[in-house]
């Protein structure tokens, strides 16, 4: 059997589940993602398998209620990133139904590009009786034409499985976007990433440079229990080194600590981390290579 890779994009009013549901599908908590620094386009929640298919589950954050022009450009960078992925997962709540912001969802859906996989999982079906579930799938597919709907608990794990293998069958053949051995540590390492990339951002304010990547780079668990991490910040320009660091390297000083005091009360022990600043002058193309693949690193400045 030949492998197959994709991105998942799963979209959804905020307390649709989202979370709750990429942690029953990778089946490790993943997902703890802050949202607080809304600025990717799409951002790793997990990678599952599913027998030779690799699943990527991408969030678009930042849906909704473009009330300034930085959040519209923020819904429309949003939308790429949902346009980008190979198969698009709309969650909503039963129980909620048709909302204001599932509608606004919808006419977004409209406007993507034709030919654009898109399932409907209504969730939450533990809060309401069949007969509410069965108009509501049938209103949703009045209003998009949806390849399936699926009604699922994430929380309680009803039909999460048939929606997995679904999602499986609709990856284009292709090797696997993560190496196999990579995938059980890459959620962690991305979030310790996403973790100092959120102080930096807090710290920096306008200042950011607005082409400046996080990587965990070692990650190293010591016996008395606690771990050390190897961070590398990377930017674009030379001049941008500076002001990452900061006087007396003040900056990347404070950086460190805020992260490391987030990482430790994420992981509940002690951790020592080194955070260091490099001048990646080919990161742009790089960038333009993970666009490529449906994600964007960049620190969209927008
Ligand atoms: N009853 C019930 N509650 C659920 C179910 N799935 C998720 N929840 C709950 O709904 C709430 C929101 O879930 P999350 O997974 O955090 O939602 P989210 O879409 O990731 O939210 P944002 O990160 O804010 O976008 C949590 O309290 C979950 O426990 C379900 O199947 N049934």
């Amino acid at each position: 059997m030949s492998t197959s890779a994709g991105f998942v994009a799963l979209i959804g009013e905020p307390n649709a589940g989202k979370s709750t549901l990429t942690n029953r599908m990778v089946g490790a908590k993943v997902s703890i993602v802050t949202h607080k620094v809304q600025t990717t386009r799409a951002r790793i929640r997990g990678v599952a398998m599913e027998g030779e298919a690799q699943l990527v589950f991408v969030d678009t954050p930042g849906l909704f209620r473009p009330r300034r022009r930085l959040d519209r450009a923020m819904v429309a960078a949003a939308w790429g990133g949902a346009a980008d992925a190979d198969v698009i997962v709309l969650l909503i709540e039963a129980h909620r139904g048709i909302t204001p912001g599932v509608e606004a969802i919808l006419d977004g859906l409209d406007k993507l590009p034709k030919g654009r996989k898109v399932a409907l999982a209504i969730n939450k079906i533990d809060r309401v009786e069949s007969p509410v579930l069965l108009s509501l799938t049938d209103e949703m597919n009045k209003r998009f034409p949806f390849e399936e709907t699926f009604m699922i608990s994430a929380e309680k794990g009803h039909g999460v499985q048939a929606l997995r293998s679904w999602l499986a069958e609709q990856m284009p053949e292709g090797p696997w976007l993560y190496p196999e051995d990579q995938i059980a540590d890459l959620p962690m390492r991305m979030i310790a990433a996403e973790i100092t990339r959120e102080k930096l951002t807090l710290r920096l304010h306008q200042e950011l440079p607005y082409q400046l990547t996080v990587e965990t780079e070692h990650w190293e668990e010591r016996k008395d229990g606690s771990a050390r991490i190897d961070q590398m910040v990377y930017v674009s320009r030379d001049g941008h080194k500076g002001i990452v660091l900061g006087k007396k390297g003040e900056t990347i000083k404070a950086v460190s600590k805020a992260a490391r005091e987030e990482l430790e009360e994420f992981l509940g022990r002690k951790v020592h981390l080194f955070l260091q600043v490099k001048l990646r002058e080919n990161w742009l193309e790089e960038a333009e290579r993970y666009s490529e693949m449906g994600l964007d690193f960049k620190d969209g400045n927008a």
